[in-house]
C-alpha cells in the first residue's frame, strides 16, 4: 500500500466514486485471481507482465483504488472536524479512531487502508449471493411458492422483515444454504501451504506445497450430495450441515479454520435480510421472451463468482 500522505481538499477530482466505483470493484476482483508470470518466474516473470500490460492494469487498478479509499477517508476527516458528536459515525469513523491508537496494533494510515480493501472487495459478495438464490428460485418455481409462502406467513401485514423474524425461517434459511452449496461465492479458497509432509489419497505432498481449495467441486460431489446439481433446498430440512465450514468434506461456502471468512459472522444476516424483504414484498416473474432454461449460470473471472450475463427479472408489488 502506499505511503504518501494523504492529499488535502481538493483531491484526486478525476475520481468520481459514483462512476468508478463499480467498474472498480469488478476490476480489483478481476486482479485478485489474475496470474502474474512473476510469481512463477522471477527472473524473467516481470517482462511478460508487462508485455502482456499486466503490471500496468495492476498499477492503474491500485492507483484508482487507493484514490477512492484516501478521497473516502478525507470526506470523513472532514465530516470529522464539523460534527462534534460521534452520534453518527460509521466504519470507516470507528477506524480513524484508532489511528495511533498504541493499544491496537495495525494503527497507522496504510493499516486502516487495507481494512477498507477488505471491506472494498468483500461488500460485493451480499448482492452476488442474493442473485444467485434468485436466479435459482425463479428457474424452481415449487421452492420459490414454498419459500414466499413461509416469509409471509411470518411477516404477516407487517410490512416487513425483521432481524428477529429470520429464526422462524426454516425453508428460507434451507433455501440459503441451498445457494450457496450450489454457487460459493469464492469458490477457489485462500490458498494454503502445507506445513508438514503428507500423503493425500496416495499422493505425497511436501511440506512448503501451495494447496489450492476447491470449495466448488466440494460442494457438488456425488460421494456426499445426492442429486448434486439439482436446487434441492429440502436437503438441509433435516440436515445438521452448517455454512461455518465445519463440514469440510462437504460445506465450506465461507472456507474454514484460520482463514476463514471474516465476514461469516454478519454476512449471512444481510444477506438474509436482504433476500427475505425482496421474496416477501414481491413477486418474480421472467421478461417476456425469456424462458428460464435461458437463465445464465456461467461465471465471470475473478475472485467472487459473478453471473456473466446480468440476471433480469420483474419485480410485482405483492400487497
Ligand atoms: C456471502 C458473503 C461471503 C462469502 C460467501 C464469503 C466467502 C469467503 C471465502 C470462501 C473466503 C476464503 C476462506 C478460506 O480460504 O478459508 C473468504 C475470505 C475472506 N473474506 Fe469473505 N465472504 C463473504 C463476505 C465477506 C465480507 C462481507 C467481507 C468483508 C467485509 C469479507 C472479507 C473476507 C476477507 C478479508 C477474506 C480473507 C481472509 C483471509 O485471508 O484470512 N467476506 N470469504
Amino acid at each position: 500500500s502506499s505511503s504518501q500522505p494523504l492529499q488535502q481538499p481538493p483531491y484526486n477530482e478525476h475520481i468520481s466514486i459514483g462512476s468508478r466505483y463499480y467498474s472498480l470493484l469488478r476490476d480489483v476482483e478481476v486482479m485478485f485471481t489474475s496470474m502474474f508470470y512473476t510469481d512463477y518466474v522471477p527472473l524473467f516473470g516481470g517482462f511478460l507482465d508487462k508485455l502482456n500490460g499486466q503490471s500496468s492494469m495492476l498499477e492503474r487498478t491500485f492507483k484508482d483504488l487507493n484514490a477512492v479509499i484516501e478521497k473516502i477517508i478525507n470526506d470523513h476527516l472532514y465530516k470529522s472536524n464539523l460534527l462534534e458528536s460521534a452520534q453518527n459515525d460509521d466504519t470507516v469513523d470507528v477506524l480513524l479512531g484508532l489511528l495511533n491508537d498504541s493499544t491496537f496494533p495495525f494503527n497507522t494510515m496504510n493499516h486502516i487502508k487495507a481494512i477498507m480493501m477488505n471491506l472494498f472487495v468483500g461488500a460485493n459478495t451480499i448482492s452476488a449471493a442474493v442473485i444467485w438464490a434468485l436466479a435459482e428460485l425463479i428457474k424452481n418455481p415449487i421452492p420459490m411458492k414454498k419459500v414466499q409462502e413461509e416469509i409471509r406467513s411470518v411477516a404477516q401485514n407487517k410490512g416487513y422483515i425483521l432481524e428477529g423474524d429470520l429464526s422462524k425461517l426454516k425453508y428460507f434459511k434451507a433455501v440459503v444454504k441451498e445457494t450457496f452449496r450450489l454457487h460459493p461465492l469464492a469458490p477457489i479458497l485462500v490458498p494454503r501451504e502445507t506445513l508438514q509432509k503428507c500423503n493425500m489419497q496416495g499422493y505425497d505432498i511436501l511440506p512448503k506445497t501451495i494447496v489450492i481449495i476447491n470449495a466448488w467441486a466440494i460442494q457438488r460431489d456425488p460421494e456426499y450430495w445426492k442429486d448434486p446439481e439439482v436446487f434441492m433446498p429440502e436437503r438441509f430440512m433435516e440436515s445438521s450441515v452448517e455454512l461455518k465450514g465445519h463440514d469440510v468434506m462437504s460445506m465450506i461456502p465461507f472456507g474454514g479454520g484460520r482463514r476463514v471468512c471474516p465476514g461469516y459472522t454478519f454476512s449471512p444476516v444481510s444477506l438474509e435480510l436482504v433476500l427475505a424483504n425482496l421474496l416477501y414484498s414481491f413477486n418474480w416473474e421472467l421478461p417476456d421472451g425469456l424462458s428460464k432454461e435461458e437463465i445464465d449460470s456461467n461465471v465471470l473471472p475473478g475472485i467472487i463468482m459473478h453471473n456473466e450475463k446480468q440476471l433480469c427479472l420483474i419485480a410485482k408489488k405483492s400487497f
